[in-house]
């Protein structure tokens, strides 16, 4: 054996580097592993309202979540997560001396020893203390509730029920269940909320509709709150219908046995005697009412907004329409009623007017009460009744919807110092109430909806809005809402707008919007006692207005 053959038994083969590099590794990764477990997991609080906090990666503390905080004399607390973020840290300097000859390494590789510095990732971020936990209560703290070690971990899911069951004067409504809580935590809000403005938004399919139906089906069973539903996609003409004890049971994470099924759908037949859904004539059933209004239940603004007469631009004809009105005896005049002064009118002008609502179609429009035929405001203003559903969806054009609206949303405030409280729930807002009215009769609807919006509370009329489009909100309505429904939101601009409007919920919590599945929502504001996320379960009643079935995508046999 020569000299160069030596050397090379002395040298280490590429197999063997690979092990040492391997072994080397795996030493690495046990202190690695060793360092993230053993990162702390504590919090503090400075301030006695909110706390500092920092745990492992692995704790399952998502933004929105509790926590339970022991101090180290014993005090506990219930917190909620606001805020999370992973910080790098350095760790020890790991060093390893090797115990190799310096002539087994290959050519130009020289190593007595390596070493490495840990990274340890780990978990920071701030949160509020909900309050401090006694055995028979859960009381608010002070800024006295200081505390500098204390551990922190999830709050188990008998503690969130007793908080979420809250000490309430008004009637609870359960919508579901809490979310991020490992068992049971129903999640109930306080039906005395609703005596502020709500707002709900989500995009479409996030389950808005079956949530909101939920809501509704609650504030029925639960509260004598009078309920007007302005309904575009008739998604609530079977509100009064329960369904089947199956369908109910899919819903719940709790099933029903026959009996309470019997006995929910007793309450609930009872709670929705007074329900009355308003159809157009061309589908309403026996049991519907018709949605109609005469021209006489609209302001003068609006009636001549119908007619698209301008004042100025149109100065005959709006005169001669006006002594028209003013000549027919009181104001519960119909269509038919005022075409035919019209007609009876010989003046070129009237002429000119009866073109201008042939040329326009509205004597087709099938919103128009019959002369003597009883009005949706008629309704409106009697007391026998305990919720509306108007399925203004059905009817055949955008102007008939918004005739219809009007004449609602005009005829409350009208009526306002009647001061019976009354929630107008509105779907789609954006079409009645836009930032930007993209004709005269959204103007109107805007103008009215603006004024119950800022005034509307002291006289009892609390509206609830929902939409998937918060951005085309008229910002003066938004900012008056304080309670908020928030379930699945992709856009990034129309969170922005929400936290920039909305300041009930910390911009952290509206975030998580983008992450939520079906059902799931984060509500804030004045029903609940802090932002709760929750998913919504147990809906009792028919969805209707439901999507034309894709069976044309089913695979062929
Ligand atoms: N919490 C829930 N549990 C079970 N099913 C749900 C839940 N929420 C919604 N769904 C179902 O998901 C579907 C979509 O829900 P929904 O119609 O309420 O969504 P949406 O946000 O109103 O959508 P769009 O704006 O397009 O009308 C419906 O079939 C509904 O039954």
């Amino acid at each position: 054996m020569n000299d160069h053959d030596r050397d090379d038994e002395n040298q280490l083969n590429e197999q063997q580097l690979e092990k040492l590099r391997g072994n080397l590794r795996a030493f690495h990764d046990y202190l690695q592993s060793r360092a993230a477990q053993n990162v702390a997991q504590f919090a503090y609080s400075i301030d006695g309202r909110t706390f500092h906090y920092e745990a492992p990666l692995t704790l399952p503390i998502p933004v929105g979540s509790y926590v339970q905080i022991v101090t180290d004399d014993d005090q506990h607390y219930l917190g909620q997560i606001i805020t999370k973020s992973v910080v790098k840290r350095e760790g020890a300097e790991l060093g390893l001396e090797l115990d190799i000859q310096r002539d087994v390494f290959p050519e130009g590789v020289n190593m007595s020893s390596v070493t490495d510095r840990l990274r340890v990732s780990a978990l920071e971020g701030t949160g509020v203390l909900l309050g401090t936990v006694t055995a028979d209560s859960i009381a608010p703290t002070s800024n006295t509730d200081t505390f500098q070690t204390a551990t922190l971990d999830r709050a188990d899911a008998a503690l969130v029920s007793r908080y979420l069951a809250g000490p309430r004067r008004n009637a609870s409504l359960p919508i579901g269940q809490a979310l991020y809580v490992d068992g049971d935590a129903t999640v109930r809000l306080d039906a005395g909320g609703f005596n502020r403005h709500t707002f709900l938004c989500g995009q479409s399919g996030s389950g808005k509709t079956f949530s909101l139906g939920i809501v509704l089906e609650q504030l029925l069973l639960e509260t004598d709150l009078r309920i007007i539903v302005v309904d575009p996609n008739s998604d609530f003409i079977g509100l009064d219908e329960p369904r089947p004890r199956e369908e109910v049971n899919h819903f719940r994470p709790d099933p029903l046995s026959p009996e309470a099924y019997d006995e929910l759908v007793g309450r609930y037949r009872e709670a929705t005697e007074g329900l009355h859904v308003y159809r157009p004539k061309t589908v309403a059933s026996e049991d519907d009412d018709v949605l109609r209004v005469r021209f006489g239940d609209l302001s003068r603004t609006e009636q001549g907004t119908v007619l698209e007469l301008d004042p100025l631009d149109d100065r005959e004809e709006f005169n001669t329409f006006w002594h028209v009105l003013d000549g027919l005896d009181d104001r519960e005049y119909s269509w038919d009623e005022v075409q035919d002064a019209i007609a009876h009118n010989f003046t070129a002008e009237a002429r000119q007017l009866g073109l201008r609502i042939e040329n326009l179609g509205l004597a087709d429009w099938d919103v128009w009460c019959s002369p003597g035929e009883s009005s949706l405001v008629d309704t409106l203003d009697r007391s026998d009744w305990r919720c509306l559903v108007l399925d203004v969806g059905t009817l055949g054009s955008a102007s008939e919807k918004m005739v219809v609206t009007n004449a609602v949303l005009t005829h409350l405030w009208r009526e306002r110092n009647r001061r019976r409280p009354t929630l107008v729930v509105v779907d789609e807002a954006h079409n009645i109430c836009p930032q930007e009215p993209a004709d005269e009769l959204q103007a109107i609807s805007t103008d009215t909806s603006v004024r119950i919006a800022a005034e509307g509370r002291k006289f009892g009329l609390y509206l609830l809005l929902s939409t998937q489009r918060p951005g085309k909100i008229h910002d003066n309505i938004l900012s008056q809402c304080d309670n908020l429904l928030l379930m699945r939101m992709n856009s990034q601009s129309d969170l922005d707008h929400l936290s920039a409007i909305l300041s009930h919920v910390p911009a952290s919590l509206l975030d998580e919007a983008t992450k939520f599945g079906l059902g799931e929502t984060v509500l804030g504001g004045k029903f609940v006692q802090n932002p709760t996320f929750a998913k919504f379960e147990g809906r009792i009643s028919v969805e209707g207005g439901s999507d034309v079935p894709s069976t044309w995508a089913k695979r062929r046999e």
